[in-house]
């Protein structure tokens, strides 16, 4: 079953985890495969893992400035895996760790949660990274990314033609107040959450995420 908004649940590393977040309805697995992250898998395990998957839900693996031959190797064992570069990877880079875009890519964008901060510069992100399938807006945290933070939804200008994934501290009881402040913005909007759904970091509580992926359906 799949949602009017595109539902990615990440940092999964349990078969029974994935088993639960495909009945529930997601439409992408995110596998993390930045070892300093607790919720790290292999690139073998993320393979294993994966292959629990059916035809129409998509396997993500993630990756936070990994040489493009780790990535590359990495990617062959998970057909149809979709891409998420959530470091300070370059256009070029992204490129590379792609083979020249013929794997398709997410690129996350990492909000700074300063007040002060200027706003960020969205339309010139998604233009240097247009190359990306979207762009993932996450809040700028320590260790890069899985921080259960939300970052100020208000401060984002419109990027009509832009494919976003609306990240960073989502969970069952604030998607819908997420989706409704960027889903006017964009030309089409998903969403993905980690910590939200988690009864500890990489162990998922399968009815937060029961709980997250009908309060997306019912937006
Ligand atoms: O999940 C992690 O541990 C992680 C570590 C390093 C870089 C990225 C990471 N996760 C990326 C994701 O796509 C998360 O779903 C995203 O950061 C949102 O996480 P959360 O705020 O916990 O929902």
């Amino acid at each position: 079953m799949g949602s009017a908004t595109p539902v990615k649940i990440c940092g999964l590393t349990r078969p029974e985890d994935v088993d639960a977040a495909v009945g529930a309805g997601a439409d992408a697995i995110g596998f993390v495969l930045y070892p300093p992250s607790p919720r790290y898998v292999t690139p073998q395990r993320a393979a294993e893992l994966a292959a629990r998957l059916p035809a129409f839900v998509t396997p993500v693996l993630l990756f936070v400035n990994t040489p493009a031959d780790e990535v590359i190797a990495a990617a062959s064992a998970v057909p149809g895996a979709l891409l998420q570069f959530h470091g300070d990877e370059t256009p070029e880079d992204c490129l590379a760790a792609s083979q020249q875009g013929q794997r398709a890519f997410l690129r996350a964008a990492r909000i700074p949660l300063d007040p002060d901060a200027p706003p960020f510069d969205l339309l010139g992100f998604s233009k240097r990274f247009d190359r990306a399938r979207a762009i993932l807006l996450d809040a700028h945290v320590p260790g890069y990314g899985g921080g259960g933070q939300t970052f100020d939804w208000s401060l984002l200008p419109a990027a009509p033609d832009a494919h976003l994934v609306l990240s960073g501290g989502l969970t069952p009881d604030n998607v819908a107040a997420g989706i409704a402040a960027l889903r006017p913005l964009c030309r089409t909007l998903s969403v993905d959450v980690s910590s939200g759904v988690e009864a500890a970091k990489g162990i998922k509580d399968h009815g937060r995420i029961r709980a997250f992926v009908d309060a997306v359906a019912s937006c």
